[in-house]
């Protein structure tokens, strides 16, 4: 890969080469809206691409790591971009090339190519192989399809769903069901990796046209035999068009599908950005596509991200320059001066910006929407300022190269003149995203038990994650667990199941465990974990004592204080119990009233133990991490996970379900706390 200033991620653009179908008219319209500027030719280090007609007052310019014209195929992409990366995967690194940009702008044209001009994928498996063969190597491939945060693998005819399974403790990743196809000739792979690519059949009533993100792995074995272990992979990932979320909004399916695809694309600049940026904390739980590139993305791995630039008009593609800029710029963002001016009451966002497109009023739509902002008042921006911690992307300002003066200009005209129609627009715009990531953020859709996985991925997790240790394998672990699921490649059928028989293999080594068959096998510190957390202990003394302290029966006032139609006034009926106290119109409170000792008893137990559940919840959500550790099944990886959880969602357990999230079944839990209440009777 070419300079990349110390970042781990190289940020580069593709202006979309002339179609066939396009006029010589349009050639020479899009020579005016696009520009790029590269100070040193081809081997400036940094470039800025401007966005504007001429004869606009200014232009929208954006910094860049190198910008590859109209004219620029992707042979030069490749040998300038890719083939770098592929030595890295041969020694042992994992590299990933994203392409990403509005609809339209060459995404595919890029990855998968076409007869005449090859994409960076053919490319790079015809590199692949001539290495693999020349050294010994076993090269396999997956292929998967990522659509409304599902993952599904492409090589399978019936395209199961791809699991995310994480192991928390080593910070490693296992896509369960995702078929490994082993490789031989290019020809192969065309064969297998059009086929997949291209095999997608509609549902017919979900929407109008399916997006999805598409993704292929190429895997590098250590040797050439079935049970090589793994060396390294190249990720290439194609995201489905960057849409402007209010588009056909007439339609909930689609807008909600463009925000989910722009989820995927946000939440991979975060990850970007704060890995180029440095920071502490890497968002990668932020949508299904960051967490299966986990393995890919940090330490010592290679990103190449590819935006796909429409060489026409195009609002999205200009957006999509100002997002690549600022995740490019990581650790040097530049604040317009008018927002350090603003007195710190406001929290800038900066936000999808498309309104009409009107050809020919570019200069004019440009200048409202470009870094539009949405300003919050600060103790709201307080408020949501854990949830949106680590999507630093999106609350800086952005960052453009235009003269001081544009720039004051730009921000003075979208802080004051901004209309309050605009604003809402805007706002809108990021109240539907927001709504939308908020509600997925708490649906866990993946079972994420921990679970050992590749070897190579060991290189995979730098300073980031140094909270959690990577364990070294034992010599039988790593036989048993990497194993390479070597499948006949005519006979897609065998895929799934050898992925299986590699899970079954997983759940052996856990069988193993006597208790907590899914998480003991990676508590490290389970010895050092106290018996029985002195929290939980505290916990249950206070249920004993409220059980102790609530009336086996609540007095109810004559029937002439029962509110009318039969409804009970909670305010009548609430019971003087210190706190917390059961819900008063809670059918079984009422139901005590007459029932039987034993229903009496039962509505009490069931109350009891849905409070304790509670608690436990709670205490989740809000103890240190010193009292986490406390708790019995939670030793030192799991505490310092729930708290990354925590930085991420203020509240991340809702309910028990939740808590597989931290490699814990509700069944585990509720067998745990059976075990404290036991031991307070005895
Ligand atoms: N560099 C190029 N040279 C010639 N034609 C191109 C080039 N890039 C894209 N095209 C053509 O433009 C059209 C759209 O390109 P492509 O399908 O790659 O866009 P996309 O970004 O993948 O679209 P979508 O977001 O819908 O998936 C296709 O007909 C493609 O052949």
């Amino acid at each position: 890969m070419r300079p990349n200033h110390g970042r781990k991620a190289r940020v580069i653009a593709k202006i979309k080469g002339f179609t066939d179908q396009e006029p010589e008219s349009a050639n020479e319209a899009s020579g005016k809206w696009i520009s790029v500027h590269k100070p040193k030719g081809d081997d400036s280090e940094i470039v800025t691409v401007s966005f504007g007609d001429q004869s606009a007052s200014r232009k929208d310019s954006y910094e860049l790591d190198y910008c590859y014209d109209r004219n620029e195929g992707n042979s030069l992409i490749f040998s300038r971009e890719v083939n770098p990366l592929i030595e890295d995967v041969f020694n042992g690194h994992n590299a990933t090339v994203i392409a990403y940009g509005a609809r339209g702008s060459g995404k595919t044209f890029l990855i998968q190519g076409s007869e005449e001009e090859p994409g960076l994928a053919v490319l790079a498996m015809t590199k692949i192989l001539f290495m693999a063969e020349e050294s010994g190597k076993l090269i396999a491939i997956s292929c998967y399809e990522i659509s409304r945060d599902h993952a599904y693998d492409l090589l399978d005819p019936e395209r199961h769903e791809v699991l995310v399974w994480e192991d928390v403790a080593r910070g490693k990743i296992q896509l369960k069901g995702l078929s490994q196809v082993p490789v031989k000739s290019i020809q192969e792979f065309q064969k297998l990796y059009l086929s997949g690519q291209n095999s997608y059949k509609q549902p017919q009533n979900i929407m109008a046209e399916h997006r999805s993100h598409k993704g292929l792995i190429i895997h590098v074995f250590h040797g050439d035999k079935s049970d090589a272990l793994p060396l390294g992979k190249m990720n290439l990932v194609d995201l489905a068009g960057y849409e402007d979320g209010r588009k056909k909004s007439t339609d909930g399916v689609i807008l909600l599908d463009n925000n989910k695809i722009n989820k995927s694309i946000y939440a991979l600049q975060n990850v970007v950005y704060a890995l180029n940026a440095n920071e502490s904390h890497v968002p990668y739980r932020e949508s299904k596509l960051t967490r299966m590139l986990r393995d890919s993305l940090g330490g010592t791995n290679k990103i190449l991200m590819v935006t796909c630039l429409n060489s026409s008009f195009c609002q999205d593609s200009l957006y999509m320059a100002n997002l690549a800029s600022r995740s490019c710029k990581g650790t040097s963002r530049i604040i317009p001066d008018s927002t350090k001016k603003t007195k710190s009451k406001v929290r800038p966002m900066v936000l999808s910006s498309c309104k009409s497109r009107i050809p020919g009023s570019v200069s004019a739509t440009v200048t409202k929407q470009i870094g539009t902002r949405v300003w919050f008042p600060e103790n709201e921006a307080n408020v949501k300022a854990s949830a949106i911690k680590g999507r630093k992307l999106f609350d800086e300002a952005c960052h453009s190269t235009k003269s001081k003066k544009a720039s004051q200009e730009e921000s003075l005209s979208l802080e004051i003149d901004s209309t309050i129609e605009h604003t809402m627009e805007v706002n809108l715009t990021f109240l539907c995203h927001r709504y939308v990531q908020e509600k997925n953020s708490s649906v866990i859709s993946d079972a994420t038990v921990p679970l050992v996985q590749e070897p190579s991925s060991l290189q995979a997790f730098g300073a980031e994650e140094t909270d959690l240790p990577i364990k070294a394998f034992s010599t039988e672990e790593t036989k048993m667990l990497d194993k390479v699921v070597v499948t006949n490649a005519d006979n897609h059928d065998e895929a799934t199941p050898n992925i299986n028989s590699n899970a079954k293999a997983l759940s052996f080594v856990e069988a193993d465990q006597p208790l907590d068959r899914e998480n003991n096998f990676f508590l490290v510190n389970k010895n050092e974990s106290p018996p029985i957390s002195a929290r939980l202990q505290d916990l249950s003394n206070s249920l004993k004592l409220l059980y102790s302290s609530t009336p086996s029966c609540i007095e109810i006032p004559p029937k002439t204080d029962v509110s009318f139609d039969g409804q009970v006034s909670t305010e009548i009926l609430e019971p003087k119990t210190p706190e917390p106290s059961f819900p008063v119109n809670d059918k079984l409170e009422i139901a005590d009233i007459n029932c039987s000792p034993w229903q009496a008893f039962s509505a009490r137990s069931s109350k009891m133990k849905n409070s304790l559940v509670d608690e436990y919840i709670k205490f989740l959500n809000r103890a240190s991490k010193e009292d986490l550790k406390r708790l019995k099944g939670i030793g030192e990886k799991r505490a310092t996970y729930i708290l990354e959880l925590r930085e991420e969602s203020p509240e991340p357990f809702k309910n028990l379900d939740d808590l597989k999230e931290i490699g814990l079944s509700a069944k585990q839990i509720k067998g745990m706390m059976t075990k404290e209440i036991g031991g307070l009777f005895n």
